[in-house]
């Protein structure tokens, strides 16, 4: 990362980022990095996937609405989707393989546990690529997102950042970054983190889900194979539930419990509820306070020269996760001793 006073456009890092961290964790990371070799992809263009498979899912394609003209393709979402899935089916063909030859070497990660249950009787290869893919997406746009509307907040509201930090030095001092057993002694970051994803649910409609029955929710006759879409962004902004929701009050998560936007309160749903909820919450619910904790503790963040925080946008680009329209770009300077960097 840019540490010269130039701007750093932060998303792209943070893409990075958190594709490493579950990677890592899916199959310890062995093959991003190498541009030299053909056979695997290097980290930019596994980020280029990621990005565009969100782009492709969240899209408005003429023909799932008007099945009739689905075959002319009219937009060309599903030849871009063909070529996409193509792409992602060769990584996964390439790990699976990697990963059935160097069996028994080394310690297991997720790959190899998902394979040992294949030698079973229903998990095929296939189920094994969409699980590999499925971690892969869920993880990173979602987590790099979210940590790019809490930067574009906290430099909105200079009060709030200021807070922030002032909790962060009390808590850890100028001498070291934030470690994981520090969280607990965090609450403003957590805060700071709830009213983010209140206003800026990632995924703003959760995922599209089907009624598997026919049932009745709130007076209204839902039949079954209806596509369900649960609105999050607007349940988050509802005044009946929120006092002054559109606007950035941390304070108001005070006293509150994470498990408070986790699925048992229908009044914040960034996560969604039930059995379908997001698997990785967990996760994300660790990684995206200690990265978002680090960077305030770390560095000066600071606009671009000439950029006044009236003129940051807070656009949306909409698709199956709503990140902001312009990446934020901004100046970091390195604030603790220059040992730690
Ligand atoms: C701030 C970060 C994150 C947010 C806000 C988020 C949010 C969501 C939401 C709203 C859903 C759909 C739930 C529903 O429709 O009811 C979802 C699904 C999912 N998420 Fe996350 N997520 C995050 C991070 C992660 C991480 C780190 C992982 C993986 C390690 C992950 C993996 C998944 C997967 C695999 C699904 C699909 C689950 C299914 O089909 O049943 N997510 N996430």
């Amino acid at each position: 990362m840019s540490l010269s006073g130039k701007p750093v456009e932060l998303r792209e890092h943070l893409l990075g980022f958190t594709l490493s961290v579950v990677s890592k964790m899916i199959f310890k990371e062995k093959y991003f990095g190498d541009k030299e070799d053909k056979s695997v992809l290097d980290m930019d263009e596994m980020r280029e996937i990621v990005r565009e498979w969100f782009v492709l899912n969240g899209a408005f394609n003429i023909g799932d609405w008007i099945p009739w003209v689905e075959f002319l393709d009219l937009q060309g979402y599903g030849k871009k989707m063909r070529a996409l899935r193509r792409k992602m089916d060769g990584f996964c063909d390439y790990v699976i393989d990697d990963h059935l030859e160097r069996r028994g070497e080394g310690e297991n990660d997720f790959v190899d546990v998902l394979l040992q249950i294949e030698d079973g009787v229903q998990f095929t290869r296939d189920c094994v690529k969409a699980l590999i893919m499925n971690l892969l997406v869920g993880a990173t746009d979602t987590s790099a997102g979210t940590i790019e509307w809490v930067m574009l907040e906290l430099l909105r509201h200079p009060r709030v950042m200021e807070k922030a930090k002032a909790e962060l030095n009390s808590v850890t001092g100028r001498n070291r970054w934030v470690e994981e057993h520090d969280m607990a002694q965090l609450p403003y970051i957590y805060a700071v983190i709830m009213e983010t994803l209140r206003l800026h649910p990632i995924a703003t409609l959760l995922a599209p889900h089907c009624a598997i029955g026919d049932c009745n929710v709130a007076g209204y006759n839902v039949s079954k194979g209806t596509l369900v879409l649960v609105n999050a962004w607007s349940i988050g902004r509802d005044p009946d539930s929120w006092d002054a929701p559109e606007e950035f009050l941390p304070e108001r998560f005070i006293g509150k419990d994470i498990e408070f936007i986790t699925g048992s309160n229908f009044a914040v749903l960034p996560f969604g509820s039930g059995r379908r909820r997001c698997p990785g919450m967990n996760l994300a619910l660790k990684t995206v306070p200690t990265t978002l904790a680090n960077l305030l503790h770390g560095f000066e963040l600071k606009l671009e020269e000439g950029i006044r925080v009236e003129d940051i946008s807070m656009e949306e680009q909409y698709g199956l996760t709503t990140i902001p329209k312009h990446p934020l770009s901004l100046i970091m300077e390195p604030t603790l001793p220059s040992y730690l960097y």
